[in-house]
């Protein structure tokens, strides 16, 4: 199959529509119709195999797999997804590949209510770049940077399970729950609309639960305490491993892709969320163990240019 084949069969005939879109792909570039009186927030993010993404994983996942932490970047800004372009190096033009890798984008991408309007296809190792647009009515994104002292510190979901289903996945254990939540992420994008006015702060976690709440503390010049009896365990994350390793994921594993935000005084937590700490005026971030006293040495969070 040639390049501009591959792109009419795969993508010409099955994106381009949804409101807003003026022009999608096909041209030099695609032509969107803003909505009035929203703000439009855009996120970028790419996903390369082997780095990203164990070299062996489904194409249907890795197809949903990249439009998942993208939509994660929108759901953290309580924004709703309108647009999307779709970047792909891929090392041949394999219709089955392609065909597999187009279900498991567009089936989010229906479910997200996100128009694919145009991107890039060349022929190199494996690597997708996605980029999205939401919409958020203006001046309501939810921002890193509004946490306050006294805010309660939520969640809804289990932080820890994709870093154990990827542990899985590398040992060869490829069913069940953990291994979907790592294959499968399902961006909070309904919880984020939620949050918006009731939220001072939001962030997804991608890189882990305590590197990503450190941006928020950054960002907002305040610091917390986290309290380990209260974060969120399930029967599948408890069994994976040693109580060692499920803490380690929990605060440090990433690929969650879920929601850590703030709560505004006055509001209750959102269904689902748990409360799992407090911000204060004091810098830095306390965990504090089931004894009450502050854990001494904290697991640090994915970062692609760590020197060991
Ligand atoms: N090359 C770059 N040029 C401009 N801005 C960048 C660049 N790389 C990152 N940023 C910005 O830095 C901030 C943090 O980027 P990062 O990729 O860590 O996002 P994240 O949401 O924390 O994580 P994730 O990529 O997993 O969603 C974002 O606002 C991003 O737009
Ligand atoms: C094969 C494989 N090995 C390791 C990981 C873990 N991992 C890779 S990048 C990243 C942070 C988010 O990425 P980014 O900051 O680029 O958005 C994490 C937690 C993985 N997902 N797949
Ligand atoms: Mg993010």
């Amino acid at each position: 199959m040639d390049e501009f084949a591959l792109i009419r069969q795969f993508f010409r005939q099955r994106a381009g529509h949804g409101a807003g879109v003026v022009l999608g792909p096909g041209d030099d570039g695609a032509v969107l119709a803003p909505s009035p009186g929203c703000e439009l927030v855009m996120s970028i993010d790419t996903l390369i195999s082997g780095r990203h993404f164990p070299e062996d994983l489904p194409a249907a996942d890795i197809g949903w797999r990249s439009l998942a932490v993208n939509l994660s970047d929108l759901a953290a800004m309580g924004a709703t997804p309108r647009w999307c372009l779709l970047s792909l190096s891929l090392p041949d033009a394999s219709a089955d590949w392609l065909e597999a890798f187009c279900d498991g984008f567009y089936a989010l991408a229906e479910q997200a209510g996100i128009a694919l309007v145009g991107g890039d296809t060349v022929r190199g190792p494996l690597m997708i770049t996605v980029q999205v647009t939401g919409e958020v009515p203006a001046g309501r994104a939810l921002l890193r940077s509004g946490a306050r002292p006294g805010d309660r510190i939520c969640i809804a979901g289990v932080p820890g399970e994709a870093a154990a289903g990827l542990a899985q996945w590398q040992a060869g254990v490829r069913d069940g729950l953990l291994s979907a939540r790592f294959c499968r992420p399902q961006p909070q994008l309904a919880l984020g609309q939620k949050l918006r006015g009731v939220a001072s702060a939001c962030i997804d976690i991608s890189d882990g639960l305590l590197a990503d709440l450190g941006h928020v503390l950054d960002e907002s010049g305040v610091g917390a305490e986290l309290l380990l009896t209260q974060l969120p365990v399930s029967d599948a994350l408890s069994g994976w491993g040693s109580e060692e390793a499920v803490l380690r994921a929990q605060l440090a594993g990433g690929d969650d892709y879920l929601l850590l935000f703030t709560l505004l005084p006055g509001f209750n937590l959102p269904r689902d969320a748990v409360q799992i700490g407090r911000i204060r005026s004091e810098t830095g971030l306390a965990v504090l163990g089931r004894d009450g006293m502050p854990l001494t040495a904290l697991p640090a969070g994915w970062d692609h240019f760590r020197t060991p």
